[in-house]
């Protein structure tokens, strides 16, 4: 085996490379596509390889990793299955894994060990790139990085279907920071659009994008109409009637963590091993059902999303699609777990408009207009430190912020993760004038057991900082502000942390941080009209939320057609020709909605002008005033942090108006408040 690493080393010809694969891998030959990708990383080329489900990506990094002097680093959004794509690499690749929910002594030993120049892969969730200490030790690791390799990396496109916020800022991140020598990207779906967003922000050459994005021959994909209240029993009698369904194991995936569970227990009364599997359930019960499922123990996995990406099971029959996925791309996903032997699997698909309708709905929930964008960056670049700080120096120093979930949340009507999310984007276009802060808490609550915090703060900066903001602490309890005490001592989130770390361990200190939040630096000075910022950051995203609704339009209308055709060898072609174009279609053009979303409702004038007089936005609209998005989700039966279903739900407009598109109702609400107020609706967007 060493004697075929060392010839590939120094020639790295498809004979020798195939050598390593036989011996290192116990594969006969390459698959298609494979042994390009290999020989560009191996020529240090920066690659984005888009290859279908179960085609062997992992291959394309474990490889290299043989064979390049340093560490290969793999980040991969999956944490559930990062030990699995642990137990997978050859004994000749010794690898190592940083997740969140590793204990502090597995996590340790693996930094150890990297420290060491130990570990040949390593694997890491985006989220730990975002950590300093982190950065530094990849970049003091002996031999260097050779190869950063992202898996599933259409989650760094805000055009993919599933955009992760942690994933948008690694291209700069392994670019100046880590300096990696070479990128690989790894993704079986993702639309020019996101192709090309891809390659910009992980500096990929475009004769670099190694293009495959297709459906396995083997998957037999259909469409079933099934109403709402039949599913559950259809699902059933497949199940237990259809014969492809008789042998292996088979998914089903639902739209909402109930209806896993619910599906999952109707099984498993009918006699069918079922069991569900959701991000709501405990880790422990996630894991065990995951390795049930993996040793044919469980035969039917009934899962939310949070189940499968990446999940490699050879003798998956069926995924019975029980909800519209959200998008080609997550069925092509989804779809994607059967058939991995090569053996014919179905994959089937039930159909309901009133499904889809809700789905389309649930797409609205964290869309963000320009007016809660203005209160948003007012918050960042407005509060009274921020204002003071730019009128008395005469030049900017950069200094630290952080907006809390329990304070924001209902102030600004969105949720955390989309205020985190408005403001990556601002960070990555913002051309360096913030720069956001992985992971903060914004409290901390302090007791001191042994000397008082003004002896400690004598040589303690920040037990210093503690006693001028909290000067009257109750029950002895020092409760304050993280980013009060970065002010304070004009520092930042990191340094309060350690000097907080330190003193609980020399000085007999006990604290706690709450309330989630995020953090950000403000590195250049604020801009002085911050209008065309939110403006440039609403159209953003306003454009990222028609592109998602679009996603679920396009699908709905290929099954739609498909579900017309006359048999299943027809749908199948139908569907097939659809994904497609879509995913290698170059124009931004959105699908038409289908004819069973409504561009008109008899009562929706009354409707918004009844929420309109119902002046609860007081504390969000500004005026007394309902937001236009507010009012449409109300009349879409959508939760908000402002507009809680809890309270909501026993209003007489509540999810009234469902099935009409919800833009329509945003530019009738938009229209309805310009008119109130007197002003132009421009004036509004
Ligand atoms: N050249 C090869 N010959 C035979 N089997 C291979 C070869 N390359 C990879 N495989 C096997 O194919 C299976 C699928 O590989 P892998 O999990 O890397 O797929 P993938 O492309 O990452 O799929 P997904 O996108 O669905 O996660 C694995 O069991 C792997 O061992």
């Amino acid at each position: 085996m060493q004697a075929a690493v060392l010839r590939a080393k120094s020639d790295p010809s498809e004979a020798n490379l195939t050598e390593v694969l036989n011996r290192g891998f116990g594969h006969e030959q390459f698959r298609p596509g494979q042994l390009e990708i290999v020989q560009r990383v191996l020529r240090g080329e920066n690659t984005l390889a888009l290859l279908p489900t179960g085609a062997g990506k992992s291959l394309t990094y474990q490889l290299p990793a043989l064979l390049l002097p340093g560490l290969t680093i793999v980040i991969s959004p999956l944490l559930a299955l990062m030990a699995d794509q642990m137990d997978s690499l050859p004994p000749s690749l010794p690898g190592g894994a940083l997740r969140s929910d590793m204990d502090r002594r597995d996590m340790w030993e693996t930094l150890t060990r990297l420290r060491a120049g130990e570990l040949k892969v390593l694997f890491v969730s985006p989220e730990r790139l975002l950590n300093e200490h982190f950065v530094n030790d990849l970049q003091n690791v002996p031999g260097g990085v050779s190869l950063a390799c992202i898996d599933e990396a259409h989650c760094v496109s805000e055009w993919s279907h599933n955009f992760r916020p942690a994933y948008h800022r690694l291209g700069r991140i392994l670019n100046d920071r880590v300096q990696a020598q070479t990128t690989l990207a790894l993704t079986a779906t993702a639309t020019k659009k996101t192709e090309v967003s891809l390659i910009k922000q992980l500096g990929i050459p475009s004769e670099g994008v190694m293009r495959n994005v297709r459906v396995r021959d083997n998957l037999i994909l259909s469409v079933m109409r099934v109403p709402d209240v039949a599913r559950e029993r259809t699902l059933c009698h497949m199940l237990k009637h259809d014969e492809l369904l008789q042998e292996g194991s088979i998914i089903v995936y639902t739209a909402t963590q109930r209806d896993s569970e619910r599906v999952a227990s109707y099984l498993y009364n009918e006699g069918i091993k079922a069991k569900a599997y959701h991000a709501g359930q405990e880790p422990a019960q996630r894991r065990q059902t995951q390795a049930e499922f993996m040793m044919s123990r469980v035969r039917v996995v009934v899962a939310t999303i949070a189940f499968g990406m990446g999940l490699d099971k050879s003798d998956v029959r069926a995924v019975i699609n029980f909800s519209l996925p959200r998008s080609p791309e997550a069925y092509i996903q989804q779809a994607g777990r059967a058939g991995r032997d090569g053996a014919p699997a179905a994959c089937v698909t039930f159909l309901d408009p009133k499904d889809y309708l809700r789905s389309r709905s649930l797409t609205f929930s964290d869309g963000v207009d320009r007016p809660s964008i203005t209160r948003l960056l007012q918050s960042v670049f407005e509060s009274g430190p921020v204002m003071k700080k730019a009128k008395d120096e005469a030049e900017w120093t950069p200094c630290v912020g952080a907006l809390s979930a329990s304070e924001m949340e209902i102030k600004l009507d969105m949720r955390i993760e989309a205020i985190e999310t408005v403001l990556s984007c601002l960070d990555l276009w913002g051309e360096g004038l913030i720069r956001i802060l992985p992971d903060i808490r914004s409290t901390c609550e302090a007791q001191f057991y042994g000397r008082s915090p003004a002896e400690i703060g004598k040589d303690c900066p920040l037990a210093a900082a503690i006693v001028k903001l909290v000067p009257k602490p109750k029950a002895s309890m020092y409760k304050f502000k993280i980013v009060d005490a970065c002010m304070h001592m004009q520092t930042g989130f990191e340094d309060v942390a350690s000097q907080l770390k330190a003193m609980s361990k020399n000085d007999n200190v006990t604290y706690t941080l709450s309330d989630r939040a995020v953090g950000f630096e403000i590195v250049r000075a604020p801009p002085k009209d911050i209008i065309p910022l939110a403006k440039a950051l609403a159209d953003h995203c306003s454009e990222i939320e028609a592109c998602s609704v679009g996603k679920l339009d396009a699908l709905y209308n290929a099954m739609d057609e498909a579900a017309n055709a006359e048999d299943e060898e027809a749908q199948g072609e139908h569907l097939r020709q659809c994904l497609a174009e879509y995913l290698n279609e170059d124009s931004d053009m959105l699908p038409s909605p289908p004819e069973c979303v409504k561009q008109e409702s008899q009562l929706l004038a009354p409707d918004i002008k009844t929420l309109l007089a119902h002046r609860s936005g007081g504390k969000v609209g500004g005026a007394g005033m309902m937001t236009a998005r507010a009012i449409a989700r109300v009349l879409h039966k959508l939760h908000s942090p402002a507009y809680p279903s809890k309270e909501w739900s026993r209003h007489h407009t509540w999810g009234r108006h469902a099935e009409v598109d919800f833009k329509v109702i945003l530019s009738r609400a938009e229209e309805a408040i310009a008119k109130a107020r007197g002003i132009d609706t421009g004036a509004l967007k």
